[in-house]
């Protein structure tokens, strides 16, 4: 709802010599200020008003409609339970019709027991960055326990999340408008409207809300192309012109709109491979274009040449650059040259094509060449071609890119003798293609798709389902599965070794733990926002592995079934240690349906009654049935993960003969 203090607009000092700006910024704030609390007041009168909105009335029934069912008649009631009397009212208010309905005894055999307390947990499914904790408590942990000792958080924590300066949201907004008024409609620069120090924000972080609330993003004028100069400098080849010419059409393919303004992504134009075939450009022409055409026969009528200046040879090769596969017949209408003539031009581009891309690489210059590696050469070919030729590849045909058990191949830096003669051919796919069609064969293979990292990078967990155990809750299967599957990622925040610390008491006061340790930065706590993996319980007979995968640069923890995978330790991380329960069941190797999973926990988890961590729950009897117990104080030990393996990362790289990472 809008208040009545928020519709007063912050007055500047106006100092008088940069009061003209100022002026300006602050009567578009106020305006904005001003609509938006306007707009606010009514739509928060319109929220108050639909509750007194009048009842909905239930139209009069369709003449099909069936009668509705007659009151149940009172020799139906039995007398022995308790009746409701149920009363039918006009849409006036008057009581139509009172009848008695006795209740139904239902009885339950089963004992229902209260489920005990759990604190929610936000469901995620990518690990949230977290990091250090923030100064401020983003809210007050258990408040509705009195048994927990909030006092340990007011220590922790600089403020609560409440008075912690954080700006009005509404604010926010009304700044953002202000700003995208004067930049669009007055034209003034992010730098000045700065220079004001009016708005509460810099122009910089305005400019990131609009990414933070989605808002569509407004055009500033420098991002318009400039417009055309008419006309254009003499001065400039037909290259430059065509260049800006083609750079003047929207490079967003759905328009392609001369000068437009809506898109704002512009490219440059590039020069594309030719996809057909000179000795087969005559297939494309349907008809001769005229007398001229190069599919005509010479005659005494069409034998004379004209002559070709250097500028017009560069103007057909400008067009051939972006259009290869032009017809020589619509070429030479645009070029103003005889048919015949343009395609004998043509042969000569193909050969500068071959040698004219350059490439700087480590401070040498390559010449670009497009390599069609199915061609094979015939001998002439091969006799004319040079021995090697050093080649900067543009495009690679997948069939020869990915090799048929889904490696990469390499890609060849040099065309051999004999195996390439023609110098400029086309590519058949680009490399971009290759590697989808690689990443199609990684996803379709068996084997390949046993590669840790995609299975977590692509999500392929198995369905499970969350019930009572032994432990609290327990993670159970809802389909069987076999070793080296993947049952789900170990999702939660990712934080560093303070924030894990000023848990301590939340984790002591729960009496579990969700924080599984990453790397020697950051640790996954599962206890504010993670998912089902979390309900994990510990076992010494585990029938699932934890593998830390590096997976595009990122550290992930993957549950996979089965015990061959290698789990690192510490897994599941708690200070203090907690108690373990010694009558772990056993566990089977596979999975089925119905089975429990569990992890071990790792040396550092649970405690020995002598104080020190042990490994695994081969606890004195005492210990039995007090799992949620807390054990003695024992001191933190934030082991650093040095001695961890960690897998490779998953990309794949094309051309080195490298094969993707395999943890
Ligand atoms: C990651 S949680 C597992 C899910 C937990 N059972 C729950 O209900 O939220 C880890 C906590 O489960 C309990 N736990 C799991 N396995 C246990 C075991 N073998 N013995 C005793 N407690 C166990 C401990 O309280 C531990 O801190």
């Amino acid at each position: 709802m809008a208040s009545t203090s928020s519709t007063s607009v912050p007055t500047p000092e106006v100092n008088s010599d940069d009061s003209d700006l100022i002026t300006l910024v602050s009567r578009v704030y106020r305006d904005a200020w001003d609509e938006y609390h306007i707009w606010s007041l009514r739509n928060s009168e319109g929220t108050l008003r639909n509750p007194t909105r009048s009842p909905y009335t239930r139209p009069p029934p369709l003449p099909q409609e069936l009668p509705a069912e007659s009151p149940p008649q009172p020799s139906e009631i039995s007398d022995d339970l308790e009746a409701f009397t149920i009363t039918d009212f006009e849409a006036s208010g008057s009581a139509k019709e009172t009848w008695e309905v006795s209740s139904r005894p239902i009885t339950v055999d089963k004992v229902l027991r209260p489920y005990p307390p759990y604190e929610s947990c936000t469901p995620i499914s990518r690990n949230i960055m977290v990091g250090d904790d923030p100064d401020y408590l983003p809210f007050m942990p258990f408040s509705d326990d009195p048994s927990y000792d909030y006092t340990y958080d007011v220590g922790e924590h600089k403020y609560f999340a409440w008075p912690a300066p954080n700006s009005d949201p509404d604010t926010e907004v009304i700044a953002y408008e202000t700003t995208r008024r004067l930049v669009v409609d007055h034209r003034i620069s992010y730098e000045d409207i700065d220079e004001t120090e009016f708005l509460p924000f810099s122009t910089e972080e305005i400019r990131k809300f609009h990414r933070k609330r989605d808002f569509p993003r407004w055009r500033d004028p420098k991002d318009l192309a400039p417009l055309p100069k008419s006309p254009i400098s003499t001065t400039q080849g037909p290259k430059e012109i065509t260049n800006y010419f083609l750079s003047t059409f929207c490079s967003n393919l759905n328009c392609v709109t001369g000068f437009c303004t809506t898109h704002l992504e512009t490219q440059p134009p590039s020069a594309v491979p030719p996809r057909i075939p000179y000795s087969k450009l005559a297939d494309i022409v349907q008809e001769p274009c005229g007398r001229d055409c190069f599919m005509q026969p010479i005659s005494a009528e069409n034998s004379v040449g004209t002559f070709w200046q250097r500028a017009d040879t560069e103007f057909l090769f400008s067009f051939l650059d972006y259009a290869p596969d032009s017809s020589s017949c619509d070429l030479a209408a645009m070029c103003r040259k005889p048919c015949r003539e343009i395609h004998k031009q043509r042969a000569k581009y193909r050969s500068r094509s071959a040698t004219a891309g350059a490439a700087t690489k480590n401070g040498k210059t390559y010449r670009i060449y497009h390599v069609d590696t199915t061609a094979r050469a015939t001998p002439a070919q091969a006799a004319r071609a040079r021995k090697t030729r050093r080649i900067v590849i543009h495009g690679v045909d997948v069939s020869k890119a990915v090799r048929g058990d889904g490696k990469a191949a390499p890609a060849p830096n040099r065309v051999q003798e004999n195996s390439a003669g023609r110098t400029s051919v086309h590519a058949i796919w680009p490399t971009s293609n290759a590697i989808r069609k690689f990443a199609y064969l990684v996803e379709h293979d068996e084997n390949l798709s046993m590669c840790k990292n995609v299975s977590i990078q692509r999500g392929y967990s198995k369905r499970t389902e969350v019930r009572e155990s032994k432990w609290g809750l327990g993670l159970f299967m809802l389909e069987s599965c076999d070793e080296g599957d993947l049952i789900a990622e170990y999702v939660g925040e990712l934080i560093c070794e303070p924030t894990f610390d000023s848990r301590n008491a939340h984790t002591n006061h729960r009496g579990r733990s969700y924080v599984f340790k990453l790397n020697p930065t950051f640790s996954v706590d599962g206890a504010n926002a993670g998912n089902a993996t979390r309900y994990i319980n510990h076992s010494p007979n585990a029938n699932c592995g934890t593998t830390v995968c590096l997976v595009n640069g990122e550290h992930r923890v993957g549950i996979y079934a089965g015990t061959s995978t290698p789990s690192y330790t510490p897994t599941l991380f708690s200070f203090p240690p907690l108690t373990a329960d010694p009558n772990c069941p056993p566990t089977a190797t596979r999975l089925e349906k119905g089975d429990e999973l569990f992890i071990n926990y790792g040396p550092k988890f649970f405690i020995s009654s002598s104080g020190s961590p042990k490994d695994g729950p081969n606890l004195p009897a005492e210990a039995e049935g007090t799992s949620l117990d807390l054990p003695a104080f024992v001191m933190p030990t934030y082991e650093h993960a040095s001695d961890a393996t960690y897998s490779e990362e998953s990309d794949v790289s094309m051309g080195d003969g490298s094969e993707p990472g395999e943890p």
